[in-house]
């Protein structure tokens, strides 16, 4: 595995009613090509605020980013626009992301289109494959993306994060929503779209066991610090902070067995 995302003494902090608030404190990680970093941490600790500046929707005070080999937060127009298709983001609820009225084939479309992926004859085969490939009808492609149940609609906001060909995604609380069976077939699909395309993910939630199912690392803020970082296993068995031991405590299953 290759160095694809390194990220190096990033801070960012707001002022909220006239206090500053650390969002970011010197947050440094890596991301190899074809792997999963874990980000876990209780509410507030930091974690979307760290996903906003991978996505460079938000500036950070300090630190940089290195992804694919370019400095990230120095691509300006054309060309950041360009470089954008390959880290893409899944959110946790897709109908805040797009329009709800939209039908399913002009939230493929919009990617196909604006990235220049395919032209406008060869778009409906894209999108029909598209849609195959994250485990969806193709006759699905008319329907508003509200009509959609939870999990037909993560699959869809997958299908537009991969339709631009990416190396990274950012999945932010991207299976929280969804219910426990649901959840397991979404988590199976990212599995298996890594295994295809190399694909590597920076999967942040607030749920350890979500976090461990599917990192090969596991890294632990608190506060707007990287307080804990290693493999997944253990993080989750021999957890050496204590925001990674309370996050550990709340998910009973992984460390109690039945009496
Ligand atoms: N726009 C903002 N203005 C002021 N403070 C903010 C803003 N956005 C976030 N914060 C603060 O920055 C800190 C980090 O927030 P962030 O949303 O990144 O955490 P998080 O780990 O993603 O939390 P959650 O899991 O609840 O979404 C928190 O203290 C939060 O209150």
């Amino acid at each position: 595995m290759t160095g694809l995302l390194s990220v190096n003494a990033l801070s960012k902090a707001y002022s909220s009613s006239g206090r500053q608030v650390a969002a970011l404190d010197t947050v440094s990680l890596t991301i190899a090509a074809g792997e999963t970093l874990g980000l876990v941490g209780a509410s507030g600790s930091g974690k979307s605020t760290l996903s906003r500046v991978l996505l460079r929707l938000l500036k950070p005070d300090s630190g940089s980013i290195s992804f694919e080999g370019q400095d990230w937060l120095a691509l300006r127009g054309a060309e950041l626009r360009r470089r954008r298709a390959r880290m893409q983001m899944v959110f946790q609820d897709p109908l805040a992301a797009f329009n709800p009225l939209a039908s399913v084939a002009s939230v493929l479309d919009d990617p196909l289109r604006i990235h220049a992926i395919a032209d406008r004859k060869q778009r409906p085969a894209d999108i029909a494959a598209l849609l195959e490939r994250v485990g969806l009808h193709a006759t699905l492609a008319p329907r508003p993306v509200r009509t959609l149940s939870g999990g037909q609609r993560q699959r869809v906001a997958i299908a537009r994060a991969i339709a631009t060909r990416p190396s990274l995604l950012v999945l932010d609380e991207a299976v929280s929503a969804l219910d426990v069976t649901v959840r397991g077939r979404i988590l199976e699909l990212l599995v298996e779209l890594q295994r295809e395309h190399g694909l590597a993910y920076l999967f942040i939630s607030h749920d350890l066991a979500v976090v461990r199912a599917i990192s090969h690392r596991i890294a632990v803020m608190d506060a707007g610090r990287i307080v804990e970082e290693g493999p997944a296993a253990d993080v989750v068995n021999a957890p050496r902070s204590d925001a990674a031991r309370r996050l550990v405590a709340a998910v009973p299953r992984l460390v109690t067995e039945p009496v």
